[in-house]
């Protein structure tokens, strides 16, 4: 459970009241996430997500995700809505935290994606980066390339004790990707995070997408190539290349991908592999005392990095030329 702030009833009923959703009638933590700390939230008014925006989210850039979130849902994206507080505003303060509330979406997340869902996350992804393209505002995205090392010089001591020759790994790794990052692709607003958990399905159809904190400006193919890594392998590490078919064709259907965004999709896929291993790898190393979090298995993208490491071409994904 991703709770790291403790919020008493006093303190959320006190919140509430400042909102036109009725009375507070429970609230939990919620057991799923890591990054922030999410409260399911009934009120005599509804149901509603409370989020306290801990460490990773930049208070400065709330209003680029409210404004995003806002944005996408004009263009007919399904994705949750900040509710506005009775001032007009949409920031509060909770817990010492930025707090906002958003929108209860239904759906659920599927844990073992199939071809099918992959599709249908293809599509959604299109569509998000295509709704974004007049979105005014920009982000730049602090986990790209630049943003690793100051990660690997925080995890760097530990490495080795999760895995036996994990910090050599990651230093050749990232030494290899910094100098060799793909510059000047098609650029825009990306999700930045959509992995499984944070796509809902009604009926086998993407029904909404959620949690925009990692989203920003940068390469669409980048989006992608992250996708790859969270939806198209399997358990046993494995890359399930008819899931990487249907992810790609779906996407492509709807925004084709260019010739240059193609020739870079390796190095992107393993640069997202790297990021993630990287947060997880921090995580890991760093729970919080008294966080009620479950830590993410940063070898699981180890095990796709090194996938990534020999992949020929885009075509190994599944793409189809
Ligand atoms: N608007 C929403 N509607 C319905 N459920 C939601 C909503 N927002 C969050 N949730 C639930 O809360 C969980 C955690 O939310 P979220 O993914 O935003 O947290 P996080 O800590 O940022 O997680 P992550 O590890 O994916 O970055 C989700 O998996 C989902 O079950
Ligand atoms: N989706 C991320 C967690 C949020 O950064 C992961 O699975 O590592």
């Amino acid at each position: 459970m991703a709770v790291y702030t403790d919020v008493s009833a006093a303190e959320m009923a006190d919140f509430i009241a400042r909102y036109d959703i009725g009375t507070l009638t429970s609230f939990h933590g919620i057991a799923e996430g890591v990054e922030n700390s999410n409260f399911l939230v009934q009120t005599t008014g509804g149901t509603f997500i409370l989020t306290l925006y801990e460490k990773r989210v930049a208070r400065g850039d709330l209003p680029f995700f409210i404004g995003l979130m806002q944005h996408l849902a004009a263009r007919g994206l399904s994705c949750p809505q900040p509710v506005e507080r009775r001032d007009g505003t949409v920031l509060g303060e909770l817990g010492g935290r930025p707090a906002a509330m958003v929108t209860f979406l239904p759906g659920v997340s599927v844990r073992r994606p199939t071809a099918h869902h992959c599709a249908e996350l293809g599509a959604g992804l299109a569509r998000l980066h295509l709704a974004g393209a007049d979105f005014t505002m920009e982000r730049a995205n602090t986990l790209s390339v630049a943003g690793w090392r100051p990660l690997f010089d925080v995890a760097r001591d530990g490495a080795d004790t999760v895995a036996p020759g994990l910090a050599d790994t990651i230093a050749q790794e990232l030494a290899a990707l910094e100098g060799d990052w793909p510059k000047g692709l098609p650029s825009g607003i990306i999700h930045a995070d959509l992995f499984p958990d944070n796509a809902f399905f009604l009926d086998e159809a993407l029904s909404g997408i959620i949690d925009f904190y990692f989203a920003c400006t940068d390469a669409f193919a980048y989006d992608v190539a992250i996708c790859l890594n969270a939806w198209c392998f399997e358990a046993d590490g494995s890359y399930n290349v008819t899931k990487g078919r249907a992810l790609l064709s779906s996407y492509g259907a709807l925004r084709p991908l260019s010739a240059v965004e193609v020739a870079a999709l390796p190095r992107l896929a393993r640069g997202a592999a790297l990021r993630f291993l990287l947060t997880r790898l921090v995580d890991w190393l760093n729970v919080p005392a008294g966080a009620l979090v479950k830590p993410k298995d940063p070898l699981e993208y180890l095990k796709k990095l090194r996938f990534h490491q020999q992949v020929a071409g885009a075509e190994d994904y599944g793409l189809i030329p």
